[in-house]
């Protein structure tokens, strides 16, 4: 198979500071794939030199199996949306999006289909007489889209597009992005530190800490199946707690449980989501636990449940009749076990 976009050893060094420290990268054809990590793990560093806006030492780095790294960024066909919109507030939005066709001295004529389309595509058909300014955050930021993609790079790259924005147009644009993303079925690779994002519109994430990467695979992967500490803390919930094997079951302060997969290790921890941990009305046949109810937070689609043992997190219907104080019984269903071998 073909990668769209393959890089070999990547390091960059910020004097002592190890930015990126040997990372390897396969990027499918078609995909939307996330850089996702707090701040300061390397993303950006990471999608610059993708751009050719940063250089990297000892590096191979290739596009469509052509080496790219000596290629200027104004050549590489690649284009990037920032998170500062860089629009040029002088220009109207038409011609802010026509910006790259006319300095490639297109005839206006071919130019005005194209423009027509992306506005059409970004849903900005109403605004194309209006100045950035006078655009919301959101609008604003499908300009910069549009003008991204005009010139049909290879590959977007999208470096924090949704940050500056609030959280409900965030999750609005998030949506478009991904709609547009499977239109045009192009490579796109978005840098963001916020989990949900990357988990709701990615074909493939990376979880990246300081300059490495510690996981690569689909939201579902990554989620459920995360391969360690660090990854299942900072993807969603997680309730994690010390183990020690004993044969087949798993000895732990709130008792003994047993997943489907046995490691070799004989001290780690196990993990589990609070939609893995199930309401019982009795002690069940195994994996269970009797725990009191310290907090409630009704969510409107589910209540959040915090159980004394470990301060272990869960849901239940919100419906379902629970109060603070509460002795239940709980089953840590067996699938939703997850070993990591610290
Ligand atoms: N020009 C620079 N000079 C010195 N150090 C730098 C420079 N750019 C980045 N760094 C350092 O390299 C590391 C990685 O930075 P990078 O910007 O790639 O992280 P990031 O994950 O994108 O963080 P953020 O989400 O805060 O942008 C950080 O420790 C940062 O301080």
């Amino acid at each position: 198979m073909e990668y769209c976009l393959e890089a070999f050893a990547l390091h960059k060094n910020y004097g002592e500071v190890k930015a990126l420290n040997n990372v390897d990268l396969r990027i499918n054809q078609g995909e939307l794939f996330t850089l996702l990590g707090p701040s300061g793990c390397g993303k950006t560093t990471l999608l610059r030199i993708i751009a050719g806006l940063e250089t990297a030492s000892d590096a191979n780095l290739f596009l469509n199996g052509n080496p790219i790294l000596d290629i200027p960024a104004n050549k590489r066909p690649v284009n990037t949306v920032f998170q500062s919109y860089a629009l040029f507030p002088h220009l109207k939005n038409y011609d802010n999006i026509a910006f790259g066709l006319r300095s490639q001295k297109i005839p206006e004529t071919q130019i005005a289909p194209r423009v027509t389309k992306m506005l059409e595509m970004l849903e900005l058909e109403k605004f194309a007489d209006r100045y950035p300014d006078q655009l919301s955050g959101g609008q604003r930021q499908r300009v910069s889209m549009a003008r991204a993609l005009i010139c049909e790079p290879e590959i977007l790259l999208l470096d924090e597009p949704m940050s500056a924005l609030d959280a409900k147009l965030r999750v609005q644009l998030q949506e478009q992005l991904r709609r547009l993303q499977l239109k045009l079925k192009k490579t796109f690779i978005l840098v963001t530190h916020d989990q949900e994002e990357a988990l709701t519109v990615s074909d493939r994430i990376a979880v990246m800490k300081d300059g490495h990467i510690l996981q690569c695979g689909t939201p579902s992967q990554i989620y459920n199946h995360p391969n360690c500490r660090f990854v299942a803390e900072f993807i969603g919930t997680a309730n994690i707690f010390d183990v020690e094997r004993q044969g087949n079951v798993f000895q732990s302060d709130f008792g003994d449980f047993v997943p489907n997969t046995m490691p070799e290790w004989e001290q780690g921890s196990l993990v589990i989501r609070p939609e893995g941990i199930r309401l019982r009305a009795e002690k069940p046949a195994q994996n269970g636990i009797r725990s009191r109810v310290i907090e409630k937070y009704y969510r409107g689609t589910y209540q959040n449940i915090t159980l004394e043992t470990g301060k272990m997190r869960m849901r239940t219907a919100p419906h379902r009749k629970i109060e603070i104080g509460d002795e239940i019984w709980v089953e840590l269903l067996q699938e939703a076990l997850v070993t990591i071998d610290d």
